[in-house]
């Protein structure tokens, strides 16, 4: 019988989350598809492994796998779940913690009224560190999808992203246009889509394709990309209220060589044990 497991969302984004720092866990893509696999898994967009630090600045490391198996350098809604199962299961007695993933070290502090608040860190601009094939920095691209012209904005927060500005993300085509997006050959390690609505210079819809998942309720870090997008396209200030299927979070970004601070909730949703063969 495996070791248990606690199921966790972050508006809707939701994760499994693993204790690897008790519990000595082999992690594979396959098993990772069984445990995200909603019919015959527990189901998850994301699975979320704690284990002990590396970096001697990090007070834990995670470790993070879309639900088609691939591991990913960052996840905004799982970090700050992460940072609420370590709390809540008594392996930090800090609400303040340092979480090392794949893209660096991430700051977390879980607040008073039990939001989350998250450093992620500075976003990456340049076209080869996100990576996407353009020659040079630009604040929008021309991207080609069967034969029509998109101008998208590339960034990354740890993961790649592209964002989309649309008139009215309800009628915006996800389902249709997302996944070509994500397979787009001008992203060599595919890309979480954003369909961004600016509603004012501090509000913002946002709607995301994710890479390895599909449309979720929530992208964190996808929400980080589509205010710096903003910012840099003129279109809003530094602080942004960004509403998503799931819900809202609260983005700050005051520009370049600046971190990219995000807030939002992290919710516990139920602990269980998964037997033999179903993880
Ligand atoms: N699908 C993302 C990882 C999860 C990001 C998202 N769930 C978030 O809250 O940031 C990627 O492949 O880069």
């Amino acid at each position: 019988m495996s070791p248990g497991f606690t199921k966790m969302q972050g508006l809707g984004n939701d994760f499994v989350v693993l204790d690897g720092i008790t519990n000595q866990l082999d992690i594979t893509p396959e098993r990772v598809r069984r445990i995200a696999d909603r019919r015959y898994g527990v189901g998850c967009d994301q699975v979320l492994l704690a284990e002990p630090a590396q970096a001697p600045e990090a007070d834990f490391r995670y470790r993070i796998w879309n639900a088609d198996g691939g591991e990913v350098e960052h996840c905004g809604n799982g970090v700050r779940c992460m940072a609420r199962f370590l709390k809540d299961h008594g392996l930090s007695a800090d609400g303040r913690m340092t979480l090392e993933t794949a893209k660096g070290l991430t700051r977390v502090e879980i607040l008073a009224d039990d939001m989350v608040r998250v450093d992620m860190g500075p976003p990456v601009l340049t076209p080869a560190d996100i990576p996407f094939r353009a020659a040079e920095r630009q604040a929008l691209y021309p991207l080609e999808v069967q034969q029509q012209v998109f101008e998208v904005a590339a960034v990354s927060m740890g993961n790649p992203h592209l964002v989309l500005r649309v008139d009215d993300v309800d009628t915006a085509p996800v389902a249709g246009l997302g996944p070509l997006l994500e397979r787009h050959s001008d992203f060599p390690n595919r890309v979480n889509a954003g369909f961004l609505q600016v509603l004012g210079r501090d509000r913002a819809r946002l709607r995301v394709y994710e890479r390895g998942v599909g449309e979720t309720l929530a992208c964190g870090t996808g929400a980080c990309a589509a205010v710096v997008a903003g910012v840099l396209n003129g279109w809003f200030d530094s602080r942004v209220t960004v509403d998503l299927p799931g819900g809202r979070l609260v983005i700050h970004w005051s520009g370049m060589g600046e971190p990219v601070w995000m807030t939002g909730p992290a919710v516990p949703v139920f602990e269980g044990t998964m037997a033999a063969g179903a993880e």
